[in-house]
């Protein structure tokens, strides 16, 4: 897990002159521009793009950008200097205005078509013109590549206004979603999983735009209203943006021969992830059929941990489609996704997600996303029978490698050398049946307990399984349960190799406090739930930023034990009155 760097580690960068002389369009300029785009990025209106990997777009600015936030730990990585954040020049780039940026940064800024594929369905009818050329990045735009401390990062704005892929849409992002997105990132990084990185966020004092939301306290569905929402522009970091879905795109292009550079365009996309994001694992020298064949491993084995993290610390995506699916196998648009609080393997806060975006069925719907980046590998390889098998075991065996992966995983949460599934099972039907908080469980196991005093508070004591409030005659059955959570833990303790003190017989092989040491870096203390992150983007929309800033320290030190305060304030379970509120509990949409 991430440990915090010292803070004094010197900043190379202090001036937006400084960043632009990192630019590096070296790889990205080998890439084909759209024939039809207007090269000055006066390109905004809805419209179908045939051919080509990106589309020059310039950002359409915020008015009277204010400065919301910035990401200390990531600026500290960079080698930014945390005073850039506010400052003029840097605050005009990453609220939207390239204009005077100084060289050999660009003026001009892009974005990149993908197609979309739900759970392994191909889809082309989210797209305007239904042929899925006018689907992609509808409003990020990135606008810069640079080699930082010889790391490539693309830096990319999202809500940065409209893109020929906005399908009629403003191309904004919220305040409400971009903070979300903001704190989750940071989070997530903090957690140990893979993510893309927060840079910056910024608000307009000026300009609002409409979306649907729920009134206070409604347990409607969807949203009952549309409200007025200060727009807001964050910039995420990432060593690529490239999807599954971007490379589906020039798959089905090649597949379909929809023009004669299709073949091309796919190959060089390929070669272009590679590049990007697997360089320093796939030799630059081997054939691209080879490659092609690597990369997929490598993506695999780099998927499956993903997911089995997001599962480690709770996270939910929501929306795993192919198009969210970053095939440099980190963590893609924080949209409708959530932290189990209740454990519920079907959590899902999206109310259009379903069952198969759900908290324990990712690894499921991860498996989709991969059958449909290596059925987009295929034409790659058609001349490679050999090749074109060894794509086809690598595919075949995804399950076996993240079921692999799950079970290392909760080996781990559990403090255990290896997964012991009857152990494991009762403790899945424990958790649903009680029901517990998923964090607060786990976390309260890292103490190594003697007995279910601890774990206790993470009981939800007002719900049965269902999540239904708890009626007086079921109480009685909570004794039962806990006399089975006893053995439970009894059957956990004597695995550990820590044995109950109560036990004479028991020859603790470790001590308790290396194996709770062990186990509170795996389980966090703190997740970022919803009904935390409400209050922080209801007050920054009046200019208080306080409560973001609070959560944004708590949120990024997660395994910590912080104040009593904080404890307090932040280790708890949700509380009842919370249940089922729109918004918090649920959404329907997100942007
Ligand atoms: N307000 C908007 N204006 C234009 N396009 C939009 C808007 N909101 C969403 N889109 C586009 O709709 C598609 C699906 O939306 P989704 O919620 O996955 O995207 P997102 O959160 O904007 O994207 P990303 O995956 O880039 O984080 C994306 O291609 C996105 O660019
Ligand atoms: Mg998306």
């Amino acid at each position: 897990m991430k440990n915090r760097l010292p803070r004094e580690t010197i900043s190379i960068v202090t001036t937006l002159e400084d960043l632009a002389q990192l630019a590096d369009y070296s790889l990205m300029d080998r890439l084909n521009c759209d024939p039809d785009a207007n090269a000055g990025g006066n390109d905004h209106a809805p419209r179908q793009v045939f051919t080509g990997h990106y589309v020059p777009v310039d950002p359409t600015p915020i008015e009277a950008p204010d400065y919301v936030a910035h990401s200390q730990d990531l600026f500290q990585e960079l080698g930014f200097a945390d005073s850039m954040a506010q400052s003029a020049d840097f605050v005009r780039v990453f609220s939207g205005d390239l204009s005077s940026v100084p060289e050999p940064m660009r003026k001009v800024g892009w974005a990149c078509g993908y197609a979309l594929s739900i759970y392994g369905t191909e889809y082309n009818q989210q797209c305007p013109f239904q042929t899925g050329n006018g689907y992609g990045d509808g409003r990020a735009i990135s606008v810069l590549e640079a080699v930082i401390n010889g790391r490539r990062w693309e830096m990319q704005l999202k809500g940065a206004g409209r893109t020929p892929y906005c399908r009629g849409a403003d191309g904004r992002a919220v305040l409400r979603s971009s903070v979300r997105e903001f704190l989750a990132q940071e989070h997530m990084h903090a957690l140990g999983v893979p993510t893309s990185r927060s840079l910056s966020l910024y608000v307009s004092t000026t300009e609002k735009v409409k979306r649907p939301w729920y009134s206070e306290g409604s347990r409607s569905l969807n949203p009952d209203r549309l409200i007025s929402e200060p727009v807001a522009i964050s910039t995420r970091v990432a060593p690529s943006f490239i999807r599954v879905g971007q490379v589906e795109l020039f798959a089905r292009r090649a597949r379909n021969k929809a023009h004669p550079r299709a073949m091309e365009e796919l190959e060089k996309i390929v070669l272009h992830l590679i590049d990007r994001e697997y360089g320093d694992v796939i030799d630059h020298k081997l054939d691209i059929e080879k490659k092609v064949v690597l990369l997929a491993r490598e993506f695999r084995s780099r998927l499956t941990s993903l997911v089995a993290n997001w599962i480690r610390v709770g996270y939910c995506q929501g929306n795993f489609n192919s198009d969210n699916c970053a095939v440099g196998g980190f963590t893609l648009d924080y949209g409708p996704f959530g932290f189990c609080e209740v454990f519920n393997p079907l959590y899902q806060p999206w109310t259009g997600g379903g069952h198969h975006f759900s908290f324990l069925n990712q690894p499921a719907a991860a498996e989709r996303n991969f059958q449909m980046f290596c059925s987009a590998l295929r034409p790659l390889l058609t001349a490679h029978q050999d090749c074109l098998w060894q794509l086809d075991e690598i595919r075949s065996d995804f399950s076996k490698v993240m079921q692999a992966q799950m079970e290392a995983m909760w080996a781990a949460k559990l403090g255990l050398d290896a997964f012991h599934a009857d152990l494991f099972s009762e403790l899945e039907t424990l958790m649903v049946q009680t029901p517990v908080d998923y964090t607060i469980f786990f976390r309260e196991l890292s103490t190594v307990p003697d007995d279910i005093g601890p774990l206790k508070k993470s009981f939800y004591k007002e719900l049965n399984s269902t999540g239904a409030l708890r009626s007086l005659k079921q109480e009685a059955a909570s004794e039962r349960m806990e006399k089975r959570w006893s053995a439970w833990l009894a059957k956990w303790q004597r695995l550990t190799g820590i044995g109950s003190l109560t036990d004479a017989n028991s020859l603790p092989s470790r001590s308790r406090e290396e194996l709770s040491n062990q186990m509170k870096l795996v389980n966090p203390k703190y997740s970022m739930r919803e009904w935390f992150v409400a209050p922080a983007y209801q007050q920054a929309s009046k200019g208080n930023y306080a409560p973001l800033r609070e959560l944004q320290q708590v949120m990024t030190q997660p395994y910590a034990e912080q104040s009593k305060a904080i404890e307090g304030k932040y280790y708890r379970l949700k509380p009842s009155r919370l249940f089922e509120v729109g918004g918090l509990s649920h959404y329907s949409c997100s942007s």
